[in-house]
């Protein structure tokens, strides 16, 4: 097993306290570490007596990716509805400001990042479901594993202050290596049992899809995405730690992710993603229309041909593709797209989809991008702010982060968010699960409701109740 050399840190940290003193306040000192393979469920569960509810878990479905942060050395965050994307940006790059980083290598996603997001609409009357996340919450972690394309960094982040006593750094050196000599091997975490579920008021979301769908005949709206609820019981607590690993195994074409944030935890298994930047690179993805996975190939063929061919569905994958052109229209010189929708097949449901590459200036804004293109007609509707205003007014559910943007953004203005769909909430002994789907003139009520039916299904295989 690696252990850090103490003495590096201890000099960086005497560079940073008279740094901090120089200029009268605190300043983030950043190192960077290139490690052994380390296993990312290990690393995120051995946080687990420290840094429980201080986590985040991040996995692209290319394995590209994978970053799991344990502490929080500097949180943003905003409850602020206007301009919250602006917001966070201002308050990430002052963080940066002067901040000392050691960081030798070139990789995205290491050093500085943060991980968080967004929640769906700022303006929406809020629940007590989402009262342990604000509308815009990102974490900078103080120790952030990152395994890029198969290679393992730790970064550790300290917020240094100019009173900073220096032997703190010895502290954290120890702390970091007695974090790595206690990875091992996934040990066998509790599973709780699933005693109750609860749907909450399907007939009564029928009637608000029936209504929508009425309206919908009439414009100018011309599509609105309706979500719901499903609260689960269980007789235990539900430890993020063993559905995490469910649907790391079972849900290998999504994102992974899980967002602690004062004792509850955000997770799911998402195939949208929202947007990623990397240099001067933007790639989007149009995801909606969707049908059931055949219990044989030639089933499964049959329906993705169905789905291929269908206007309902056609239609609906269209102001997908429509919004999001124009959106990466205003902030690449060039993009590219296929002009017919492909099948992504994933264990339940197959959708139709169409990804979209751009090329941007290397630093442009991803907030930006994120800005102009949440919520897509995947998750609002078309128009986008008539769709928003609509589902304020019509749908139950408080749909805090869920449908919203999530990910992350490194200290070089790359990164990458996904749409948190067939995602849920833990808190303590009980979850909610959530999904929806896309309303357009065509819809049917009873069709869409168990198109939501089988969306919850990935959350629930991942917490053992299917
Ligand atoms: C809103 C969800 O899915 C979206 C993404 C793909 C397909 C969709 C659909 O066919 O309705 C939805 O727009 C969800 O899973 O909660
Ligand atoms: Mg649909």
């Amino acid at each position: 097993m690696v252990t850090i050399q103490e003495l590096e840190i201890m000099e960086r940290g005497l560079l940073a306290v008279s740094r901090a003193k120089e200029l009268g306040r605190p300043i983030l000192i950043s190192e960077v570490h290139k490690m052994d393979t380390i296993n990312p469920l290990s690393f995120f569960n051995i946080g687990k007596e420290n840094y429980c509810g201080e986590r985040f878990f991040w996995k692209d479905p290319t394995d590209e990716t994978v970053l799991i942060g344990l502490g929080i050395a500097k949180q943003i965050q905003t409850d602020q509805a206007s301009d919250r994307f602006f917001h966070v940006e201002k308050e990430w790059e002052k963080f940066l400001e002067d901040c000392l980083i050691f960081n030798p290598y070139t990789e995205i996603a290491v050093g500085p990042v943060m991980f968080g997001g967004f929640s769906f609409d700022p303006h929406k009357e809020k629940t007590d479901l989402w009262s342990k996340y604000t509308d815009s919450l990102f974490h900078i972690p103080k120790y952030l594993l990152s395994i890029i394309r198969g290679q393992t960094y730790l970064t550790t982040n300290i917020v240094c202050t100019p009173q900073e006593d220096p032997f703190l750094f010895k502290t954290i050196s120890e702390e970091r290596n007695q974090l790595l000599t206690s990875l091992h091997d996934n040990e066998r975490i509790n599973t709780a049992t699933l005693l109750e579920t609860r749907e909450i008021k399907p007939e009564q979301w029928k009637k608000t899809v029936d209504g929508v769908v009425k309206e919908l005949t009439e414009g100018p709206l011309k599509k609105v995405v309706l979500a719901r609820e499903l609260r689960l019981v269980f007789d235990d607590q539900i430890e993020a730690e063993a559905v995490l690993i469910n649907l790391f195994n079972q849900q290998h074409e999504s994102f992974i992710f899980a967002f602690e944030s004062n004792g509850d935890c955000f997770i799911g298994a998402s195939p949208e993603r929202l947007v990623k930047k990397q240099a001067n690179e933007v790639y989007s993805t149009c995801l909606a229309g969707s049908i059931p996975r055949g219990k044989t190939e030639k089933e499964d063929q049959q329906l993705g041909q169905l789905l291929l061919n269908d206007q309902k569905n056609l239609i609906e994958h269209g102001f997908v593709v429509e919004m999001i052109k124009e959106a990466l229209e205003e902030s690449c010189e060039e993009i590219i797209l296929p002009d017919k929708p492909q099948l992504m097949k994933i264990r339940d449901i197959q959708h139709l989809y169409t990804p979209v590459i751009g090329k941007c200036h290397k630093d442009a804004s991803l907030l930006l991008l994120v800005e102009r293109l949440h919520p897509t007609p995947a998750l609002g509707g078309l128009p986008k702010d008539e769709a928003v205003v609509k589902i304020r007014q019509v749908e139950e559910l408080d749909r805090g982060f869920y449908a919203a943007p999530l990910g992350w953004v490194d200290y070089r203005k790359n990164g990458e968010f996904a749409v948190s769909i067939r995602s849920g909430l833990i808190q303590g002994k009980e979850v909610s699960l959530f999904a929806g789907c896309g309303v357009v003139a065509d819809s049917d009520p009873e069709s869409e409701y168990l198109e939501t039916s089988l969306k919850f299904k990935p959350m629930l295989r991942a917490l053992g109740g299917n």
